[in-house]
């Protein structure tokens, strides 16, 4: 019966810290790894590692892990099991979450802590030496006797369950063939025993101990059996497999235990679970499939990874609004009020979004043109956007699309994929809770390609209004109603976007602005906006509107107004720095005052200004000027001008002419400069030249030598024209 011991752990061990459970040697565990120390130690030790020394884990009971390496480590268990690990599985959805199977291989005691961070490491001493145990024979007589003992109640015990189980006539053999030592760590974990008792068992390093207190544990059991038995004896036949199964777990039942407890819990969530599905209005088939999950998942055992899967799966259906909606407050008049105090100037994209509300609202069909905003960057498309479900009264949910590259984004993936989630229209539907939000596609001619699929293709069935009744999202695998949503795109350029695309989409271009609108847009938008944003007052800083000009056009360049804002946001940040220091000292002037005594204020105020209490007040805090910030200020603050106001100059020197071109970030103007010199009549141009620009030269030139005699041009064949 003696045998040598094969295992022979390494003297420096990575703790996994565990309080689920208590794996003892011999006995096999699942346990899920969700915090962040552990999850470090699977991710370097058993996904990277490849030998079998990396998958060795030391395993410490009845000790949680923090959830952030940040905090300290807990006091560990002194005595852990040293264990396999045999199957990793795990998800990355909703957060990471791993589940280890792992095998106890013998007990181990921790000598010194060597690291915590990023997993806690240490030197480790091996309890458990199989060599020394005894054999059936001479000196330790005593053990052999209550080993004898210790087998007979085990064989009782097994003998007692339904031996047609082909589980336990395995058990039954096992009991024959494994070295009695091993016994007492292998029946413990078998039996209905709890967490602490299981925990006295690994604590037990002496053999002797350990079978003296498993005894009681297997009376107990073989007791709890026969009551079962008697209890149960007139039922059918095909009982005794459960109690074969689950042989006492009601009489054994001792309220108030740890396993109890958790147990309890999760029950309790799936039955709330399920009342939510049973309560909930979503469409039959979706009804259908939940019902089908949820018994799925009550068979379960909470350990199996598909347990969590399933779980999340079921709080989407149940959250998600299937038939929430918000009620549309259609008030044309207060519409076109509310567009215009948010945005000034854009009258034409203010009177479309308007006609738009008005056909909605004298027609209730929702099936109406996808409005699509093409602009320059910042010339307010997201906004407007904003404005609209601020105006109709639905809640608003932004999706950025710019990058998207993979059509898994808009439709999700599969349930079988490891991390499967649904995509962002499911995902921006739970977000807003309702069925009928306004919903801003961001940048759609920024969607990109991949061998993962084409996003612009997934999203034409969600713009198509006559499709979208029936979205069906990967991850859900049920039909989805759209169409309450009101899509909303907004786009740089249309040139990018796929034809099959804009088709589906009414565009309306958003111009950039002139200098005069931006003007007026920073005065009564972006100033009163940094100004909240700062903690400042008009009272405490004043930008004339000739200030404003000299930031649009020497510092800006641009067709929208994002940079003037930035530009305004860096002012208010310099002027808050003043206000806040003047704050400090005028409160330094206060505490001064305080500290010298009263005598001594009374004296200062005597001089100053005798005559009423608000006058000395003032006189204490002076009244705030606004800082004026001008043109040199402005210097100060931002820096030298950017951009020069240079078409008076070079307007002035004969040979330059302006050009204009058009960028679809806004217009550009430009200097086309030529100078005459003798040479043999060549034409050479300069710069990176398009061949319209080089054929408008050509043009030119050519326009020139034809007209020469008119305007009495004499030698234009013998010069040289540089451009
Ligand atoms: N006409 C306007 N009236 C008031 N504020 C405006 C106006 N146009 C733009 N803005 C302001 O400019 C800022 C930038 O606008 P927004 O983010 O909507 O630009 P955009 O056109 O969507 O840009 P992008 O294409 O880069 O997304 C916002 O703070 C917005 O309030």
């Amino acid at each position: 019966m003696s045998s040598v011991n094969p295992i022979q752990i390494p003297s420096r061990l990575p703790l996994l810290l565990t309080h689920e459970g208590v794996l003892l040697p011999g006995s096999t565990m699942r346990t899920s790894v969700d915090s962040a120390r552990n999850l470090q130690l699977v991710r370097s030790r058993l996904l990277k590692g490849t030998s079998l020394q990396s998958t060795i884990l030391g395993v410490i009971p009845n000790t949680p892990d923090p959830p952030s390496d940040a905090q300290d480590l807990p006091p560990l268990h002194r005595i852990g099991t040293a264990a396999l690990a045999v199957q990793v599985v795990g998800s990355n959805w909703p957060k990471p979450h791993y589940t280890l199977l792992i095998t106890g291989l013998c007990r181990f005691q921790i000598v010194q802590v060597l690291k915590e961070k990023p997993y806690p490491v240490a030197e480790v001493e091996q309890l458990d030496r199989l060599e020394e145990f005894p054999s059936a024979s001479d000196s330790r007589e005593g053990l052999g006797e209550l080993s004898e003992q210790f087998y007979k109640y085990a064989v009782q015990l097994v003998e007692m369950l339904d031996m047609s189980v082909p589980a336990v006539a395995k058990l039954r053999r096992l009991l024959d063939s494994l070295p009695r030592e091993a016994l007492p760590d292998i029946l413990t974990s078998i039996i209905r025993t709890s967490n602490k008792e299981k925990l006295q068992i690994l604590d037990a390093v002496s053999l002797e101990e350990r079978f003296k207190m498993t005894i009681p544990l297997l009376v107990r059991q073989i007791e709890g059996l026969k009551l079962l038995q008697k209890t149960r004896k007139h039922k059918q036949d095909d009982d005794k497999r459960v109690v074969a199964i689950r042989p006492v777990r009601r009489i054994t039942h001792i309220p108030g235990t740890l396993e109890d407890e958790d147990e309890k819990e999760d029950n309790d969530d799936i039955v709330m679970l399920e009342k939510k599905i049973q309560t909930s209005s979503m469409p039959e088939q979706a009804h259908r499939v939940c019902v089908k999950e949820i018994r799925r998942l009550k068979k379960m055992p909470q350990s199996m990874p598909e347990y969590a899967l399933t779980r999340n799966y079921l709080e989407l259906m149940v959250e998600l609004p299937w038939n929430k909606s918000t009620t549309d407050r259609l008030d044309i008049r207060a519409a076109r009020i509310l567009l215009d105090n948010d945005h000034y100037a854009m009258e034409k994209l203010k009177k479309r979004v308007l006609e738009y509300l008005a056909v909605r609202q004298l027609r209730h069909n929702l099936k109406g043109p996808i409005l699509c905003f093409v602009g320059p960057p910042g010339v307010g498309k997201t906004s407007v956007g904003r404005s609209v479900a601020k105006t109709l009264g639905r809640e608003f949910h932004r999706i950025a699309l710019g990058g998207v590259c993979d059509q898994s984004d808009i439709r999700g993936h599969r349930r079988t994929y490891v991390g499967s989630m649904p995509g962002r229209i499911i995902n921006g539907l739970k977000t807003v809770g309702v069925n009928n939000p306004v919903f801003l596609l961001d940048e759609v001619d920024k969607l990109g390609k991949s061998l993962q699929g084409d996003p612009a293709a997934a999203l034409l069935e969600v713009l198509d209004p006559e499709q979208n009744h029936n979205f069906t999202d990967h991850y859900l695998n049920v039909a989805f109603d759209l169409s309450q949503v009101l899509f909303i795109a907004t786009a740089n350029t249309t040139a990018t976007i796929p034809p099959a695309l804009l088709d589906r989409m009414e565009i309306i271009q958003v111009p950039g602005y002139t200098q005069e609108e931006k003007i007026e847009i920073a005065h009564r938008h972006l100033i009163p906006k940094q100004l909240e944003q700062h903690g400042l007052t008009p009272q405490q800083i004043q930008i004339p509107q000739i200030t404003t000009l000299d930031i649009i056009t020497r510092y800006t360049r641009e067709a929208g107004v994002r940079s003037l804002d930035r530009r305004l946001g860096a002012i208010c940040r310099a002027v808050a720095v003043k206000v806040a220091e003047g704050q400090h000292k005028e409160a330094k002037l206060d505490h001064s005052d305080m500290t010298e005594g009263e005598g001594c204020r009374e004296h200062i105020l005597e001089d100053a200004k005798p005559e009423s209490v608000d006058d000395t007040t003032d006189l204490a805090l002076p009244p705030e000027m606004p800082i004026l910030i001008d043109f040199h200020a402005l210097k100060d603050i931002l820096g030298p001008p950017m951009y020069d106001m240079e078409v008076s100059e070079r307007l002035s020197q004969p040979g330059v002419a302006i050009g204009l071109a058009w960028t679809p970030l806004g217009g550009e103007i430009m200097f086309v400069e030529a100078s005459r010199m003798d040479g043999e009549g060549q034409l050479t141009l300069t710069g990176q030249l398009g061949d319209v620009m080089k054929e408008s030269a050509h043009l030119a030139i050519s326009w020139l030598r034809s007209n020469a005699k008119k305007y009495h041009l004499t030698n234009v064949g013998g010069w040289c024209v540089l451009m």
